[in-house]
């Protein structure tokens, strides 16, 4: 079973509108949807449509609308009664696949909070495979949170402890990773942002210093993967292990923990049109660790991953995909070679 830990969830509203945003101005919407959201939930919604266990952790009180809406479509769940509504994020789409997103900060968390919401946690991931930490902390809850459960996870379980992934942002994922998950989902800006953060970190043997060099813009990032492996190598000596790159249109990358006999694997296929990217990484951890828990090669996970978030990026709002929606046959997965990885993206993208 795969308990997912989102304590920070949201209701996800989503508007479509007719054309592009624009500022100041009156628009009316051609669409609208609500759902419940938050990373760790959307990796639920995407493994229970996916038809694979799992169990959602996270704060809300009974009648919030984030857990009547995870009620209607069965997810099951542990929750945390805040006395407080959760947040509502708001996403924008317009026709050409642009997506503009509002997040709010989320209820205030006290220290007892804090310590009953870790308890729930450590309770609810007794016998689980997968133990996903994800989304932004809320106000009030130490930046360390995600490193301090791991922690707390293998003490308690020992050698029955979950493999543990992060799928996080800024300061709670710096902190995370030094506490060794065994799997980071980050998209371009995270892992930017990642390097940047702990760009204190001891250089890997025989590399030259990077810190202080200037970095390239996610977009670009996304266009050259070897930039993204040298970021990974940078980051490893940290306490990065398996690593999932999801890199919007251009597809993912798989990187193995340092020594490991295994290749970076990269994924691609077919240009797809975006309707809304929301959820996307989320769908492709949940396919990922579907495939995992499936007893999956790499190269199966990076492709069920890959297929996941191809398709939750061409439904509306954070819908995540159900088995119909899936193309994996479309998905190419093969190992890196930082060589022809260029020829074959100007190639395909041409
Ligand atoms: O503010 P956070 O916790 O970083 O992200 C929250 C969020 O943007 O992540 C999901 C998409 O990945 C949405 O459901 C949700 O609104």
């Amino acid at each position: 079973m795969i308990v997912t830990v989102t304590p920070n969830p949201s209701l996800d509203r989503t508007i479509e509108l007719p054309g592009p945003l624009i500022p100041g101005e009156l628009q009316r919407a051609a669409g609208q949807s609500v759902e419940s959201g938050g990373k760790g939930v959307n990796v639920s919604r995407a493994l229970s449509a996916a038809g694979a266990g799992n169990l959602a952790v996270l704060p809300g009180d009974p009648s919030d609308p984030v857990l009547v809406g995870l009620a209607e479509i069965q997810v099951p769940f542990r929750s945390l009664p805040l006395g407080a509504p959760l947040r509502t994020n708001i996403t924008i789409t317009d026709p050409q696949g642009t997506t503009t997103k509002i997040n709010e900060a989320g209820p205030r968390f006290g220290h007892q909070l804090t310590a009953a919401l870790e308890e729930l946690i450590l309770h609810a991931a007794e016998g689980a495979s997968w133990v996903v930490l994800a989304g932004s902390l809320p106000p009030g809850v130490p930046d360390d949170f995600y490193a301090r459960v791991a922690g707390q996870l293998r003490s308690r379980y020992g050698t029955q402890a979950p493999r543990i992934a992060v799928d996080a942002s800024g300061p709670a994922l710096a902190a995370a990773v030094a506490a060794r998950p065994d799997l980071i989902k980050p998209n371009a800006e995270e892992l930017l942002d990642l390097h940047r953060r702990v760009a204190g970190a001891p250089a890997r043997a025989g590399a030259p210093a990077r810190a202080g060099a200037p970095q390239p813009a996610p977009a670009e990032l996304e266009r050259h993967p070897d930039l993204v492996v040298d970021l990974l190598r940078d980051l490893q000596p940290a306490g990065v292990r398996t690593a999932l790159v999801t890199l919007g249109a251009r597809g993912a990358l798989l990187i193995p923990p340092a020594g490991s006999a295994d290749p970076v694997l990269c994924a691609y296929g077919p240009p797809l049109t975006a309707r809304s990217t929301v959820g996307a990484g989320d769908a492709s951890l949940a396919g990922y660790l579907a495939a995992h828990q499936a007893g999956g090669t790499a190269e199966d996970c990076l492709r069920q991953a890959t297929a996941q978030g191809r398709a939750a990026a061409s439904l509306p709002g954070s819908t995540m995909p159900a088995p119909g929606d899936l193309t994996p046959s479309d998905v190419v997965v093969e190992a890196f070679h930082p060589d022809s990885e260029r020829h074959h993206h100007e190639h395909h993208h041409h």
